[in-house]
């Protein structure tokens, strides 16, 4: 008889090992088209090719005088940083001034021999080279210009930041205020984006149906994956009946592209996850070297031809929460199409090692290093409430040192949060 999992492996399998399980054949879903006001957080599934040019005209980048640089020939060009403008002593052109341009006008051709009164923002007139500012002139008319400069300064030129046909924004890339704006000035207004993967969270367990024991897990892993850029539902609390719950299942992957579940993985009697799968074809059950969240499951379902990764975490609110981000974010990143390595920050204090990962509430010192929360117990969630991340200690039988880089699991993913 093959001896039980648990004794085979007593420590279980490492993190490493069952992340790699998890993210096995992952793959980006498909994109869709949006409005580029209902962009914001998604990832661009294509190039957008500027449709118009940024500036999309010469304008001026001064309140002053468009002139032909030639016209002012006579005047020498100062020193680039001499202070002063130059004096009437030190000589002048006297130019007829034959219009006034503002920003929204269509500028009139500049008549050589003469100037253009023009306003910033405005389109630089045909035939002028140059911006003479206000404080280079007497601002009359004939207008008095005392010093000069090189051809095209003070003129931004249509299309030097962004030339119409170039590549704006490349594929892959997160859209947030800064690319919403360049959208708009380069004319786009839908662009292709990754779909949002749709995640399920089924928590179990009669306690939670009966109202018992209130439902924290959905509560905080709905709130995560959301964070991480997923559309979330609930599906639970579901009882502790195998055939109640993979009913429910069946609902839930049909409606998802990844489910997470809560609870029923670990030895018990009414460890409902792993009555109802054990025997699916696929299915994983077994420890995790980690504390906590050691009993974890992984597998799919193949609904109507598209695979739907099953992962089933423990139910213990710390071990439930730890786990979903160290297994369900990167696998809600990777149908995203927006895979990235884990953060990792220095550890600021000497940290004991165990032989299996350890998870640990931690906030960061002022210098930026990570540091466990005085005060650990286990499993509270108070704790868990007043730290900035969970300080993930490798598996190792000696001292982790100050100034080692450490894995972090962010629970305050601020600057994800405009992701829905
Ligand atoms: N003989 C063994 N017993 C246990 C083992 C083991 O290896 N051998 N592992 C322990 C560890 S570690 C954990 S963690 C738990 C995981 O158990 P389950 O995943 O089966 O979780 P449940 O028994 O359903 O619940 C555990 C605990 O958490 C509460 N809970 C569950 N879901 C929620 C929720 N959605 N919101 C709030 N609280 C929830 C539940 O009431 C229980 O108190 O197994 C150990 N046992
Ligand atoms: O996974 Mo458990 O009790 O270590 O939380």
């Amino acid at each position: 008889m093959p001896e039980p999992a648990h004794l085979a492996h007593p420590r279980g399998v490492d993190v490493a090992e069952h992340r790699a399980r998890v993210l096995a054949g992952l793959t980006p879903l498909g994109a869709e088209e949006v409005a580029v006001a209902d962009a914001l957080g998604r990832v661009l599934a294509a190039d957008v090719v500027a449709e118009l040019a940024v500036p999309p005209f010469d304008s001026s980048a001064m309140d002053g005088f468009a002139v032909r640089s030639v016209d002012l020939a006579a005047l020498a060009e100062p020193a680039p940083l001499a202070e002063h403008a130059g004096s009437a002593d030190e000589g002048f052109v006297a130019l007829p001034v034959a219009a006034t341009v503002a920003a929204g006008d269509t500028a009139p051709v500049l008549p050589p021999g003469s100037a253009i009164r023009i306003m910033t923002g405005a389109q630089v007139p045909a035939g002028a080279d140059l911006v003479v500012p206000f404080e280079w002139t007497t601002d009359t008319d004939p207008v008095r210009i005392l010093r000069t400069a090189a051809p095209g300064r003070h003129i931004r030129r249509g299309g030097e930041d962004v030339a119409a046909g170039e590549v704006a924004i490349a594929a892959g890339t997160r859209v947030g205020p800064a690319q919403l704006g360049l959208l708009a000035s380069v004319g786009v207004d839908r662009v292709a984006v990754r779909r949002r993967p749709r995640l399920a969270v089924i928590s179990t367990g009669a306690e939670l149906v009966t109202g018992a024991v209130p439902d924290s897990n959905t509560a905080t892993l709905l709130a995560a994956g959301r964070a991480a850029g997923a559309e979330v539902a609930a599906f639970g609390p579901v009882v502790d009946e195998p055939a109640a719950f993979a009913d429910r299942l069946a609902v839930a992957a049909g409606a998802a592209d990844l489910v997470v579940t809560t609870g029923g993985v670990s030895a018990g009697d009414r460890d409902v996850v792993k009555a109802a799968l054990r025997e699916a074809p696929g299915f994983w059950f077994g420890g995790v070297a980690m504390k906590p969240g050691r009993p974890q499951g992984f597998g799919s379902l193949d609904v109507d031809g598209r695979r739907v990764p099953v992962i089933t975490l423990p139910g213990t609110p710390i071990a439930a929460y730890a786990s979903f981000l160290l297994y369900a974010v990167p696998a809600i990143a990777a149908l995203a199409g927006t895979p990235r390595e884990p953060r990792t920050a220095e550890l600021g204090v000497d940290v004991a090692g165990s032989d299996r990962t350890v998870l640990l509430p931690a906030t960061y010192d002022d210098a930026g290093r990570i540091v466990p929360l005085p005060g650990h117990a286990g499993h509270s969630q108070r704790l868990l409430a007043a730290a900035e991340a969970l300080l993930v200690v490798p598996p190792t039988d000696r001292l982790v040192a100050a100034g080692t880089v450490v894995e972090v699991l962010a629970l305050r993913p601020e600057e994800d949060l405009h992701a829905r």
